[in-house]
């Protein structure tokens, strides 16, 4: 090894970590990574095919003496213990001025705690979600780094030329205080869950009622990502029906076993939702689903009891023209609560957070990119104050022009028994958001009756108790 130090240092070789390291020395900065897995370590050597460029070793101490000051030393490890773990590990070889940067999906109280703890030992610390898979550490993600602003001005430079471009512009930007990055990463999850959801229940209704095989899929997905719907989710599910079985006879999407597994971002979303008192029905049901999915054995048997309705007859290009406008409606009421909890959430956190950036910087490189996020970015941009997105002008029509759709499919599929919930509650959400009178007046009086919780009054200002019972 030449005594010239490497620019960067990338702390966990496996899918996000392998590719991002790539990615850092393909745009022309140096780097040098470690893992615990002597495989992991001598796969990228190979792979990087220029040890001057990218290097790696398994042993701490010659990775941490490997890197330039202040060292730029990213952590792309499983969130949880590990990251404690490898930061425990790191402190007694780093020097004070040194950064550390959390690239996973660490909650966000522990990048608020790590950070606390780093800045007494006078380490500099901040979290940076990453989104984009494999191919996006490689190619380009978006990045999300939040925290200390001035450690973040060190690796700036590296993040902005790794960083996906949507137009030239790369797709990182500072998020805010604290520990901003690793929430917005989050939030960002929670929404992909919502997304994920309603593709797959549209593809469900598509299947179920409409008998569209998977090339016919495949076409609708296909078509539908060059329009207004045009995503990276629609394109991969797109992508899928055309999967041959490599094992076995037919496509490999069949052969799949419908149970999704998940590792809590999304959870996490909508338990500080609730924590916050922001509705996000979309993504709380993205995730009930999963744990639905999970029930396998007893779905098996409870569709045996009860069975379900044979689906009325319907036309298929009708279908798929009622299924193209719910979805594209549900996407919209989707975004819209994950950003009303990110505005919120700024506030309540000080994080700081400019929603239109946000937006902004998931044009591109992200797994829940799409076309309307440059519509949103709009928005934001055209009224930084919104507390939601359906209250944007530019929203109204393109709402009011789907949402009839989104009813009709809702309505239809509860007939022929197929579930929905991640459409209806993007709808029922959307009816109870868009209604000035909701029956909560009945819920005050019943808390009011059996618990003298007092009520407020519609006609009168101030706090009221009834005697209730009936003589
Ligand atoms: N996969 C994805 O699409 C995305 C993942 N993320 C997040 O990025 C982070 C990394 O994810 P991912 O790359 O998928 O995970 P992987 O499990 O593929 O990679 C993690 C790597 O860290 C190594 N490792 C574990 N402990 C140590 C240690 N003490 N010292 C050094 N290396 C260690 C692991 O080695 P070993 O296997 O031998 O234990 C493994 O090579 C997670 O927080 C994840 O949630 C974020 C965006 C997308
Ligand atoms: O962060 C990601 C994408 O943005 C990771 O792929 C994450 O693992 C997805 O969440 P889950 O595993 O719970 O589906």
């Amino acid at each position: 090894m030449s005594d010239k130090k490497y620019d960067f240092g990338l702390v966990g070789l496996g899918v996000m970590g392998r590719n991002f390291i790539l990615n850092v020395s393909d745009n022309n900065f140096t780097a040098f990574g470690h893992d615990t897995d002597q495989e992991k370590v001598d796969a990228l050597i190979e792979e990087g095919g220029n040890a001057q460029k990218v290097n790696a070793s398994t042993d701490l101490k010659t990775f941490v003496d490997a890197l330039s000051v202040p060292r730029k030393i990213m952590l792309l490890v499983p969130a949880g213990k590990i990251v404690d773990i490898v930061i425990e590990s790191l402190i007694p070889h780093l020097d004070k001025g040194d950064i550390i940067i959390d690239g996973g999906n660490s909650f966000y109280t522990d990048t608020d705690r790590r950070d606390a703890y780093l800045e007494e030992k006078g380490i500099h610390f901040f979290g940076a979600g990453v989104s984009g898979g494999a191919k996006g550490a490689r190619k380009g993600p978006s990045i999300m780094p939040g925290g200390d602003a001035e450690a973040y001005k060190v690796v700036q430079p590296i993040f902005e030329a790794v960083s996906a471009k949507y137009k030239g512009e790369p797709c990182v930007a500072y998020m805010g205080r604290k520990s901003a990055g690793n929430y917005v990463k989050m939030v960002h999850n929670g929404i992909e869950y919502g997304l994920m959801q309603l593709t797959s229940e549209i593809y469900d209704l598509l299947k179920k009622a409409g008998g569209l095989t998977n090339e016919e899929l495949h076409k609708t997905y296909a078509e539908w990502n060059e329009g207004r719907l045009q995503s990276f989710l629609v394109e991969i599910t797109a992508d899928i029906f055309t999967e041959k079985d490599d094992k076995g006879e037919g496509d490999l999407v069949d052969k799949i076993l419908d149970k999704a597994k998940q590792k809590g971002t999304g959870k996490w979303t909508s338990q500080n939702a609730m924590d916050l008192g922001i509705p996000v029905p979309s993504i709380d049901i993205a995730v009930s689903m999963r744990e639905i999915s999970a029930l396998k054995d007893e779905r098996i048997i409870a569709d045996e009891l009860y069975g379900k309705p044979t689906p009325e007859a319907i036309d298929k290009a009708e279908l798929i023209k009622l299924a193209e406008e719910a979805l594209y409606f549900a996407y919209i009421v989707t975004y819209a609560q994950g950003l009303h909890q990110l505005t919120d959430a700024s506030k309540e956190y000080d994080y700081g957070c400019d929603i239109a950036v946000i937006a902004k910087i998931w044009r591109a490189g992200c797994i829940i990119r799409a076309a309307l996020l440059a519509d949103i970015t709009d928005a934001y941009n055209d009224n930084p104050e919104l507390k939601n997105l359906l209250l944007a002008p530019a929203f109204v029509e393109k709402v009011t022009s789907t949402v009839d759709s989104a009813r009709n499919l809702v309505a239809y599929a509860a007939k022929s028994g197929i579930p929905v919930p991640g459409l209806s509650n993007s709808l029922t959400y959307f009816d109870a958001y868009t209604s000035s009178r909701l029956p909560l007046n009945l819920i005050q009086a019943q808390r009011d009756y059996f618990g003298s919780h007092t009520y407020e009054r519609l006609d009168m200002e101030g706090i009221f108790h009834t005697e209730w019972e009936a003589e």
